[in-house]
């Protein structure tokens, strides 16, 4: 028998200082895909619930960003029993795949159209089901042209790291074949 899991109820809510991924004119475009994704785009389900968020960032943050008003992503992050890996605690691959993807996103938000190259998960803690976590992003340059890394942590609200992820990521352009490449 599956063990009773504590709901989020309204702990999905963008971080205080953030606005809900659909406010941004970019944003918007990435909210609508995350709204199909698999890892984001069962917000009711007992897998993953994911809810992605903005903010403005200072000039100084902004090391990367070709964006006219960069923008940096974070994202809630609630784990159900049906991402348990151990007993009662998230699948380290549902961990992953919350790293994998606020990191596109935050590359797609901040930069432009690019796909995860290379993918490092280091998993600190176990995430006991039922907990939201904030997913913190930063998108930083790469050795070489073309080419963007960046970072991401699942933070617990009493500030344990429970998961840190980095990714090189590789800008799409007209040679690449993925749908929507050659932003
Ligand atoms: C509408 C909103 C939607 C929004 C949609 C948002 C979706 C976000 C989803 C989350 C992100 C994902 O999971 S994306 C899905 C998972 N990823 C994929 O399926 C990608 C599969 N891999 C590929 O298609 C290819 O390997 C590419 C495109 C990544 C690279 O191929 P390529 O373009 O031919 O590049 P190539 O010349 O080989 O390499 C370019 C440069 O990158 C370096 N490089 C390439 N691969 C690696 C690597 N693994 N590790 C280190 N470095 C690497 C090379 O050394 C080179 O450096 P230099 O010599 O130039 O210095």
């Amino acid at each position: 028998m599956e063990a009773e899991v504590r709901e989020p109820g309204d702990a999905l809510a963008a971080p205080a200082g953030w606005r809900p991924l659909a406010t941004h004119p970019v944003g918007a475009i990435i909210a609508h895909y995350a709204e199909r994704s698999f890892v984001a785009g069962d917000p009711t389900g007992q897998g993953i619930r994911v809810r992605y968020a903005w903010r403005a960032m200072s000039p100084d943050e902004a090391c990367v960003v070709t964006a006219a008003e960069p923008a940096a992503l974070a994202a809630r992050a609630w784990f159900g029993a049906r991402a348990e890996g151990p007993p009662g605690h998230a699948h380290g691959g549902s961990m992953a795949a919350v790293l994998d993807e606020a990191m596109g996103l935050a590359v797609w938000l901040a930069h432009r159209a690019a796909v995860a190259a290379h993918l490092e998960t280091d998993f600190r803690r176990p995430i006991p089901l039922g907990t939201t976590v904030t997913a913190e992003t930063t998108v930083g340059p790469a050795e070489g042209t073309g080419k963007a890394r960046a970072t991401a942590r699942l933070v617990g609200d009493d500030g344990t790291v429970f998961a840190e992820g980095s990714a090189l990521f590789v800008l799409l352009g007209p040679r690449h074949t993925f749908a929507g490449g050659g932003a």
